[in-house]
């Protein structure tokens, strides 16, 4: 079994906790608990739970974005939580997200081709003679044209929105790549090119994927092993090989009854296929 690539041990998150010595305790439940994970080299590890379940919150501590309050994120074996600001911003280019909503996660004043480039300029990964060449093969690996780069987010549709934010994420050269819920706000139809890009990416660029969701059965689709989410903790890992059928809380079974839309989407991916032959 390859080595785990990304550690978290008894992660945990309260919102609006801080207060003087001589606050009372404000009582706000934590929106991450005890979250403890291993994620493999190569994996693609699934996390599910219903809206407001943490799965974000989760998101945004592996990747640093936010400090969590208690716990350890180990990355290579490292603990990134106690490493200064300054190491901090050498290893975080390792672990990048993309997040549900392509529309507000662009700059509308940045022309795509800087918005990639700048990610490249902060990490020092490309000269200024190479950015246009990386640019564009970025956006090759994406399935967009060269010439997307001089343009403004508000010329492309959700799903290239989508397909940039991905570029944006590779263009620093990640080991691991958190997907939080990056089809959600999509069309359907897109939305399967958009797990199958993810998928293919993975395959290509060796990367290691946590990609979450509140659809289980579409989760369970994408991910081998699955971590299902409740209240901020993690109440049940589905192991590889198992089946849903499996699933032993009450609250997983609940998610099974969710309607399903693996289907929708197989069939809405066929359609796609189809048109694009056509
Ligand atoms: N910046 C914040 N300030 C205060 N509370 C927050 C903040 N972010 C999240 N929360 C709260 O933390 C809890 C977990 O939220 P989180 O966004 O992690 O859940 P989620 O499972 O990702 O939900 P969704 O699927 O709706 O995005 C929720 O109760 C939410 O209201």
């Amino acid at each position: 079994m390859p080595d785990p690539i990304l550690q978290t041990v008894d992660l945990g998150k309260t919102y609006g906790a801080r207060r003087r010595f001589w606050q009372k305790p404000a009582n706000v439940p934590p929106a991450l608990a005890d979250a403890t994970l291993e994620l493999r080299q190569g994996e693609i590890l699934g996390v599910v739970g219903e809206s407001g379940s943490g799965k974000t919150t989760l998101a945004r501590c592996i990747a640093l974005l936010e400090r969590p309050d208690t716990g350890r994120v180990l990355f290579e074996g490292e603990d990134l939580t106690k490493l200064p600001e300054a190491a901090l911003r050498r290893r975080r280019r390792y672990i990048q997200t993309v997040f549900q909503d392509p529309y507000s996660s662009l700059n509308p004043r940045q022309r795509i081709g800087d918005t990639l480039a700048e990610v490249m300029l902060v990490h020092g990964l490309a000269s200024r003679g190479e950015q246009r060449d990386r640019v564009a093969a970025l956006l090759e690996q994406v399935g967009l044209p060269a010439t997307a780069a001089a343009n403004f987010p508000s010329a492309f549709s959700g799903g290239q929105r989508q397909r940039i934010c991905i570029a944006r994420a590779l263009a620093a050269e990640p080991k691991v790549l958190i997907a939080d819920e990056p089809v959600s706000s999509l069309d359907v139809s897109v939305q399967a090119q958009i797990v199958n890009l993810l998928l293919d990416l993975k395959e290509r660029l060796g990367l290691s994927v946590i990609f979450i969701g509140h659809d289980l059965q579409l989760i369970n689709f994408i991910a081998p092993r699955v971590i299902v989410m409740l209240g901020g903790r993690i109440v049940e890992t589905l192991p590889e090989g198992s089946s849903l059928a499996d699933a032993k809380h009450d609250y997983t079974r609940a998610l099974l009854q969710a309607v399903p839309t693996l289907e929708k989407l197989d069939a809405a991916y066929r359609l796609s296929q189809q048109q694009n032959m056509a």
